[in-house]
């Protein structure tokens, strides 16, 4: 299908994509360039509609970032992403073969999705490298892999990734020493150790010094490109530095998307004004 079509199939709401297929053993597939789709999804919690009627795609490789007033269903669409909260109705595919909904959280991770809460929930007792080495995949349980000799392999992803994260210079220290700005881009690398596809990151910048939150866009910006990331976050200033003059910005409201675009778009858009920025800026 070429692109144009394929951008007028997916503005054409409550349409089940005709190329998905869920496989038994599902490997991932992006060939529509799109890694993420959430399509006609609503769930309600004793009556009360927090996600309605939710269309959102997300590109193999994009970084987006998602805002919106407080209660408008971001953290309920992060939790149905990951598999935490089942919709009542809707899909959600993770690529063209994995139908999210058919697997539980600890699939879904594994299929490649990571997320990263608010709080940092490092091992505040061992050093960022140990840190690191038990978040590998398949490994994780085995503690005595601490005292064990690492294959070179493994030694390189814990270098590549300090580096990543910046905490090169630091891999023996306490992670429970570490700046708040430090403890947070940790997390984010014991994230990378099991090189997920899709990375989730809930208000990142909360807390942070001015100088952190230029550090932490930094390195969101260079994992996009190699992995898909999306940004639930309040602060403005952080969205505009994140999202530039190319990336798009989705505003949520009321559980569905009140506006999709340019960041100058979406601060220029009265709805938004009215229901979100007007308050925020
Ligand atoms: N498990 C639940 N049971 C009942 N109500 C819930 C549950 N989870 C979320 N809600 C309600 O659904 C609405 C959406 O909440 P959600 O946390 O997804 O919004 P949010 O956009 O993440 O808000 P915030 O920016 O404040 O984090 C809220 O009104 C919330 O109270």
């Amino acid at each position: 299908m070429s692109q144009p079509s394929l951008l007028s199939e997916i503005k054409d709401k409550h349409h089940v994509f005709s190329f998905m297929q869920s496989q038994a053993s599902p490997v991932l597939n992006v060939d529509k360039q799109i890694l993420l789709y959430l399509e006609g999804l609503s769930v309600s919690f004793d009556g009360f509609k927090a996600i309605n009627d939710l269309n959102l795609y997300i590109r193999d490789g994009e970084l987006r970032c998602i805002i919106g007033p407080n209660g408008a269903g971001k953290t309920t669409m992060m939790d149905i992403i990951t598999g935490k909260t089942k919709p009542d109705t809707g899909s959600a595919w993770f690529g063209q073969t994995i139908n999210l909904l058919e697997l539980d959280e600890p699939a879904i991770a594994q299929a490649g999705i990571g997320r990263k809460f608010q709080k940092p929930t490092v091992f505040e007792s061992l050093s960022v490298y140990d840190n690191l080495v038990l978040a590998m995949p398949d490994e994780r349980l085995v503690f005595s892999l601490l005292f064990a000799r690492l294959k070179g392999e493994q030694r390189d992803r814990i270098d590549e990734v300090m580096t990543l994260i910046g905490l090169q210079d630091h891999s023996a220290m306490r992670a429970g020493s570490l700046s708040h700005g430090q403890k947070q881009w940790l997390e984010i690398g014991m994230l990378l150790m099991q090189k997920p596809r899709l990375l989730l990151v809930d208000e990142p910048v909360a807390g942070m010094t001015h100088q952190e939150m230029d550090r932490t866009a930094e390195l969101l910006v260079s994992l996009s490109g190699s992995h898909s990331v999306v940004v639930v976050e309040h602060d403005m200033d952080f969205v505009r530095q994140l999202a530039g003059k190319e990336r798009t910005v989705t505003v949520l409201h009321q559980g569905s998307v009140l506006a999709e675009g340019s960041m100058d778009q979406v601060q220029n858009n009265q709805k938004v004004i009215e229901v979100y920025l007007g308050e925020s800026q």
